[in-house]
């Protein structure tokens, strides 16, 4: 196929079968990142049989997901991604139709939009006190908090109520089994399976390593709670005894107020698919930008102590920062940026798959060509970010640039069609979990550790997303004027 292609971008030489899998490493984006430094910002790499357009500068990404967003906004077919996705009933994993149009359409208007982030309001404020009162437990006695473990309780606990409308006692997981799931299954989505990449043996490699085995685990596993929750839901006449609906009560309703022609056409299968996306992007992105965060401002002491000025400042003596609070706290949103630039959780979005043919850079690019945009190399790229490596919140003052896919330096939640549709959700339950940790506590490294024992390694492997790769223990001192 890539015979009658001309004038394709350049990209390292391949091997057969492997292609350039073996330049990859435990952390693609970075390999990709040195690799984009020798051929250019548009590259061309063959992932086994499947050429991978990799796109390391935010003028080309600008092209493509603004100039040419409708060429490029479809999803490639994912080996693994066909299970999880209930055969692409999801959102996230489905290409490009008039069904993933009308998916959005309900994302956007019925399950994120600010109307309704705004309903959930008081989940995230109870989970948030709950996750403070547990810190506390741990002040009084001077232990270290693994605050990597509390993060992923926070934004699990909160999902788990927003979407599910349960909890972890009435959700059958633990809670480390929770987080271990949605890790695994986000590593199997866009993990490279030789089903993917080696054409027609690719399935029975991966039949040999155990993965196929380890997917339909995990899908099963899920997909027994999907039901679950679904068949506890109350009927129609029994919503308005709650006191909020869940994200499962508003797509039930969907599927009952379903006419005509549309009747069935959205089932239980279609929303068990969206489940899987929101399950995935509801608990790990957001525990990662806040770990990443807490871990920067320890290294930096000075910059949590105006961080802390802050937000103590504008809540005063109330005794509980809410998010009223929020909007005043502009120190801490540059941090929140500052963490995203530095740690995007997906640093390669989610891969896109184009629709017709356009040009990048003079390159030609062909249907059908996958693309991966690394937000990791683009938010340290020097020629956009002075000192690209340091953590400097201050870099955003008297700046426009945001993470809402109008600034193509800094990408963390992709843009164009395919933008992630939780940003608000996302953005909402960081900046109020941030916002009382600084508040409430002043941070101490464990007894014989300094600064430069804080590690800030990555979590080798593939997968949608990157997290710290060691945990983050710091012991919480109650603020006194906070108690
Ligand atoms: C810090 C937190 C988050 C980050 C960094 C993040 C990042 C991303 C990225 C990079 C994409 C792909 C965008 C593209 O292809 O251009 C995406 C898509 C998506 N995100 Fe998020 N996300 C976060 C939180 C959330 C939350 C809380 C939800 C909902 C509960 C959510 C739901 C989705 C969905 C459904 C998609 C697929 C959109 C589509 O393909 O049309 N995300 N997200």
């Amino acid at each position: 196929m890539q015979k009658n292609k001309h004038n394709l971008p350049p990209g390292p030489p391949k091997l057969p079968i492997i292609g350039n899998m073996h330049q990859l490493g435990a952390l693609p984006h970075q390999s990709l990142c040195q690799l984009a430094k020798r051929y250019g910002p548009v590259m061309l790499l063959h992932l086994g049989g499947v050429p991978t357009l990799v796109i390391s500068s935010a003028e080309a990404a600008r092209v493509i997901l603004k100039v040419n967003d409708l060429s490029s906004c479809s999803r490639p077919l994912l080996a693994y991604a066909r299970m999880l996705s209930y055969n692409y009933l999801d959102i996230g994993f489905t290409p490009y139709s008039d069904y993933w149009k009308e998916m959005r359409k309900i994302c956007n208007l019925e399950l994120f939009s600010n109307k309704r982030v705004q309903s959930y309001r008081s989940i995230g404020e109870e989970e948030v006190d709950s996750l403070i009162n547990s810190i506390s437990q741990s002040s009084a006695s001077a232990t270290p908090v693994d605050l990597t473990e509390k993060l992923f309780s926070l934004t699990g606990s909160v999902i788990l109520r927003i979407a599910f409308g349960t909890s972890f006692q009435g959700s059958g997981f633990n809670r480390h089994r929770f987080q271990e799931v949605a890790h695994d299954a986000e590593a199997i989505l866009v993990g490279y399976s030789a089903a993917e990449f080696v054409p027609y043996v690719g399935w029975i490699i991966d039949r040999l390593c155990g993965l196929h085995h380890r997917s339909e685990r995990i899908f099963h596993e899920l997909d027994h709670f999907f039901q679950k929750v679904i068949d506890n839901h109350p009927s129609s006449e029994r919503i308005t005894e709650k006191d909020h609906e869940d994200i499962i009560d508003v797509l039930l309703k969907i599927v009952r107020e379903q006419t005509g022609s549309e009747a069935a056409r959205f089932s239980h299968a279609n929303i068990k698919a969206l489940l899987m996306n929101i399950f995935l992007a509801g608990v790990e992105p957001g525990a990662i930008t806040m770990i990443w965060a807490m871990a920067e401002l320890a290294k930096k002491p000075n910059l949590m102590k105006k961080a802390q000025d802050e937000v103590r400042y504008v809540t005063g003596n109330k005794g509980k920062v809410d998010e009223s609070d929020i909007d005043q706290l502009q120190y801490l949103k540059m941090i929140v940026k500052e963490t995203l630039r530095l740690h995007p959780p997906a640093p390669l979005l989610i891969p896109r798959e184009t629709i017709s043919h356009f040009k990048v850079n003079g390159y030609e690019i062909y249907p059908k060509s996958r693309i991966q945009i690394n937000a990791w190399a683009i938010g340290r790229d020097p020629d956009y970010w002075n000192n690209p490596e340091e953590f400097i919140p201050e870099r955003f003052i008297d700046s426009s640039i945001d993470f809402k896919g109008q600034h193509f330096e800094l990408l963390p939640f992709g843009s164009g069609r395919r933008i992630c549709p939780g940003i608000y959700m996302a953005t909402t339950i960081v900046e109020l979990g941030l916002a009382n940790l600084l508040y409430w506590f002043d941070w101490k490294l464990p007894e014989g550790m300094t600064v430069k024992d804080i590690s800030m390694e990555e979590e080798p492997g593939i997968s949608l997303t990157v997290s710290k790769k060691t945990a983050l223990n710091l012991v919480a001192v109650k603020f006194s004027a906070a108690s």
